[in-house]
């Protein structure tokens, strides 16, 4: 039933988005030149002198292989007129414009490419940006697609180094007559792109939607729906894509017409040129013999006014500024957790207790659009909401009559806002409790019920919205984020394993550790007992474990995760679910080397077990059970038991559905 709330709850939401595509008009963010460099400057520090200088000398390769070129006609010219010392004089022209040439384009091709560009720039930029990226909130990976999150970072980057590279061309572009056609084609073309990407993206998810739900869409006989859908969206599409095509068509006509234009102008230049020099060449080169000569000319001549005077399309594509613009609005993000202020000098030394008062707590997304909506609807209506609220708290039931609310809007938020506390529920509320250093607590509590969650709060991925995390009474804000996670050892309940052997594996994230800490782990978790089998694992510790442990069993893996939250040796450790995705052979190992490691741990290692499977937690110094993200009773398993409430429904319902999660 879960799955099938789940597939329907995916097909509202997309159909949604759907609907709402053509107001996404507006998101698509083509930043202007001046744009684009204020943002180079806050984030990378860009010696924009060097650029001009790089682009200067790029200007001036390309003049002198002009240069060259006429020099090169006029040998044409000399050896067909018999000229000797015309001829000779033309050729040392025509060898020193090359060598000159040849100079300017190697010291920019190592000087500026290799240096300045592939060793300099690109590094900075592209280490900035990972830094950026890895500062925000786990919440911002959770909103954002990783896949468009890895082409923002790879393709932003590329396209904002070509940019610069080309930064003064942008400037002598702006100078351009053909500016604002240019652009009324970038941008039409540019939202027809998105559109179109979009609908694309949709429809493939769709499709894999399909597949992946085909048992379901069988069993409800929605084909006929499904299909009609995907027509609905082809026929925008195809729509759109027309459109594209029109576009394109006018804009080959456009393109052709500027071309003319340049050719035009190009042809006025060498008029005026050869009329001021001495020798008229023009007449020798519209001679009829000469006419592919100087046809080459004009194009060379072209080329070079349209490469420095004319867009570059390469780089400047729209797309390519969009990806830009979708780069300038990731350094937009701030990180809302480690903004705040902590105690800089503080050293976090856990030696006492953790503990939660009165948290309340709802994850951002939903959060924020509520708070957003409101908040914008009450500071455009503060005056009526806040006197209606009076009458209503004064006792005055028909408090929307007296006010002669007739705005439906006012109506709907304050509905809304009775509504919203009636429906929307925190995740966690109103959660207090203590655990002292070196006790073994445990978390139980139905699927959904906020156990995790909490241990999401000890971590800080996220901040309460009201109430107090606290480490040895000391507010978890004010700890820095650093010193916490290098305190908690935690297993979580989605594994990820580096594509890479179980040694590596085992030791990411701790700097210092020797072979005896590391056998140690290995013995505790129950990594000894499989990685040092000769027969299975010949390599040991170097064995590699594939992406994502695809090599490995479920235990095996669960296993290396505790091995590598050990090793650190944190004085707290957290096991969510260490057990979930284990067969109850695999269970039972796990099981029996985290009882291990309970009874052997030393006083100072405090154990947090977030579990489903109520024989994890038998044992330990204090239960507390969750329901609906509130806690509802707190003891040992016989108090609980005794209490014959929550708990003991729990454990009764285990022990007759023992498969049941
Ligand atoms: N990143 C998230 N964004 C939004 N909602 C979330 C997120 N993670 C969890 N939730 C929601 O918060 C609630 C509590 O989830 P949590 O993972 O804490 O429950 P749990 O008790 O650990 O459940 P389980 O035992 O199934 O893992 C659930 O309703 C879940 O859908």
């Amino acid at each position: 039933m879960k799955k099938i709330g789940q597939f329907i709850k995916k097909i509202f939401i997309k159909q949604q988005n759907y609907q709402t595509d053509d107001k996404e008009e507006s998101d698509v963010y083509l930043p202007s030149t001046t744009e684009i460099k204020n943002f180079c400057n806050k984030n990378f520090q860009i010696n924009w002198l060097s650029i001009y200088f790089f682009d200067i000398l790029s200007m001036l390769s390309n003049y002198i292989e002009n240069v060259s070129t006429y020099y090169l006609i006029q040998i044409k010219h000399t050896i067909t007129q018999n000229n000797i010392d015309e001829q000779w004089n033309s050729m040392f022209y025509f060898f020193a414009a090359k060598l000159f040439e040849i100079m300017c384009r190697t010291i920019y091709r190592y000087v500026v490419q290799n240096n300045y560009i592939d060793k300099g720039l690109r590094r900075h930029i592209k280490q900035k940006t990972v830094q950026q990226a890895l500062s925000l909130d786990i919440h911002f990976f959770e909103e954002n697609k990783s896949t468009e999150l890895v082409k923002t970072i790879d393709q932003g980057v590329l396209f904002l180094i070509s940019y610069i590279q080309v930064y003064s061309e942008q400037i002598r572009y702006n100078l351009n007559l053909f500016k604002s056609g240019d652009l009324y084609f970038q941008n039409r073309m540019s939202l027809l792109l998105k559109k179109n990407s979009q609908l694309q993206t949709f429809q493939e998810f769709q499709i894999s939607d399909l597949i992946s739900n085909i048992v379901t869409i069988k069993q409800f006989g929605t084909e006929q729906k499904e299909i009609q859908n995907m027509a609905k969206i082809q026929e925008k599409n195809t729509h759109i894509t027309t459109s594209r095509t029109n576009l394109h068509q006018s804009q080959q006509i456009y393109s052709h017409s500027k071309d003319m234009m340049l050719y035009l102008f190009t042809i006025l230049q060498l008029y005026i040129i050869t009329k001021s020099s001495k020798n008229s060449n023009l007449e020798i080169l519209f001679a009829f013999s000469q006419i592919q000569v100087f046809y080459g000319y004009i194009q060379e001549l072209y080329s070079f006014i349209k490469r420095n005077f004319e867009k570059n399309d390469n780089v400047i594509f729209t797309e390519n500024i969009m990806q830009i613009g979708k780069l300038m609005k990731l350094f937009e993000q701030k990180s809302q957790i480690s903004q705040q202020t902590t105690k800089l000098d503080y050293q976090f030394n856990f030696n006492s207790s953790i503990s939660f008062k009165n948290v309340n707590f709802s994850y951002p997304k939903a959060n924020d659009k509520l708070a957003k909506m409101n908040q914008q609807f009450y500071e455009q209506n503060v005056s009526t909401i806040s006197q209606t609220i009076n009458l209503h708290n004064s006792g005055q039931e028909n408090s929307a009559k007296i006010l002669n609310i007739t705005n439906n809007e006012t109506k709907n938020f304050l509905e809304s806002q009775q509504d919203s506390n009636n429906r929307i529920q925190n995740t966690l509320e109103n959660i207090s409790f203590e655990i002292q250093k070196g006790q073994y607590v445990s978390f139980v509590g139905k699927s959904g019920s906020g156990k995790s969650t909490i241990a999401k709060l000890l971590l800080r991925l996220y901040d309460p919205n009201s109430g107090s995390v606290l480490f040895d009474n000391e507010n978890v804000e004010n700890i820095p984020i650093k010193q916490i996670k290098q305190s908690i050892g935690y297993v979580s309940q989605d594994l990820t394993l580096l594509d890479s052997d179980i040694l590596q594996n085992i030791t990411y994230g701790c700097d210092e550790y020797n072979q005896e800490d590391l056998l140690q782990v290995c013995n505790y978790s129950g990594v000894s007992e499989f990685v040092f089998d000769q027969k299975r694992f010949p390599e040991g510790l170097k064995t590699l474990v594939g992406a994502n442990g695809s090599k490995l069993s479920g235990g095996q893996k669960q296993r290396i995760a505790i091995a590598r939250a050990l090793l650190k040796k944190p004085s707290i450790l957290i096991l969510d679910e260490a057990t979930s995705s284990l067969d109850a052979e695999s269970e039972y190992t796990v099981q029996k080397y985290i009882n291990q490691l309970v009874q052997s741990k030393n006083q100072s290692m405090t154990i947090i077990v977030i579990a489903h499977r109520l024989s994890t937690v038998v044992n330990s110094d204090k239960i507390f059970v969750m329901e609906k993200g509130q806690l509802v009773e707190e003891g040992t398993h016989e108090e609980l038991i005794q209490k014959q409430n929550v708990y003991q429904k729990l454990v009764f319902h285990q022990i007759s559905n023992p498969f049941e999660q």
